[in-house]
């Protein structure tokens, strides 16, 4: 398969390696600096770059007919057009605030909690995410993800940074050092706490997502997610 690069930071040269150990070939590596793209050599995009690139990067390989996976978090007030643009060229599609195979388990496992903790109103939920410091967005596209799994499920109305309003989410955003990531969800009551918690230990899990998300999109029209990649009931 022949993968375009859209962002060659840390998680671009790391899905790169992967590629390569499967036997993918990177036609082009886009970074900021990149003046001439030559679409016409691609199967597929993937897309790790920042918040304020991300929807001009998968909105030329739509016009230009290239499959698109995005990870990049962060630009989600553009997601409508970005799938309204994709619908309207026939394209493909996949967003995903995290490709790791193990989030995305614990995306289906914080629903489940959330389904079992809707009437149980002496537990006050709240939800934390730590960081690398070079990470631009707060939250985390994880924890809006899993907050989002808690609101559909619960009387939970919406989330915030830090002070909440009653029914809504707290998430304490943290930076320390060069944290791959870690999300956690705990709901407390005055006589204990149940804590549900995922650490990534490093970025080979998103890289190893992603992969095989464009292995699996090429060939296919629609707008997708990782349970469709996934299989996951
Ligand atoms: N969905 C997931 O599983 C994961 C998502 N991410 C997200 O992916 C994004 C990238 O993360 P990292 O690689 O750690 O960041 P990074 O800062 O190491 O790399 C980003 C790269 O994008 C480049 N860039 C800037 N403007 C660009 C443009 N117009 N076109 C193409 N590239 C451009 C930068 O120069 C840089 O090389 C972030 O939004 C992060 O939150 C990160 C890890 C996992
Ligand atoms: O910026 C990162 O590094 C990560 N970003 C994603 C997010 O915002 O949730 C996924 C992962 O946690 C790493």
């Amino acid at each position: 398969m022949k993968i375009a690069l859209f962002g060659y930071g840390k998680m671009g040269k790391m899905i790169e390696q992967i590629a390569l150990n499967r036997n993918h070939t990177i036609v082009a590596k886009v970074d900021v600096d990149t003046v001439d793209i030559d679409f016409s050599e691609m199967d597929v995009a993937i897309d790790f770059s920042m918040p304020s690139a991300a929807y001009g990067n998968i909105t030329k390989c739509f016009e230009h007919g290239v499959p698109v996976i995005c990870g990049t978090t962060g630009w989600l007030d553009k997601y409508d057009e970005a799938v309204a643009l994709c619908k309207a060229k026939n394209g493909a599609f996949i967003y995903a605030s995290n490709f790791s195979l193990g989030v995305n388990v614990f995306f289906e496992l914080n629903r489940y909690l959330a389904t079992m903790m809707k009437n149980l109103d002496q537990y006050k939920v709240s939800m934390e995410e730590i960081h690398h410091t070079q990470k631009l967005d707060e939250p985390s596209g994880t924890a809006i993800t899993l907050a989002e799994g808690i609101i559909d499920n619960t009387e939970y109305k919406g989330w915030k940074l830090e002070e909440a309003g009653d029914m809504e989410i707290p998430i304490t955003s943290k930076r320390v050092g060069a944290t791959p990531g870690t999300h956690s969800i705990d709901y407390s009551s005055t006589v204990d706490s149940i804590e549900i918690k995922h650490t990534a230990h490093n970025r080979e899990g998103f890289a190893l997502g992603a992969v095989t998300a464009a292995e699996w999109i090429v060939g296919k029209t629609g707008i997708f997610t990782m349970k469709d990649v996934l299989n996951l009931e």
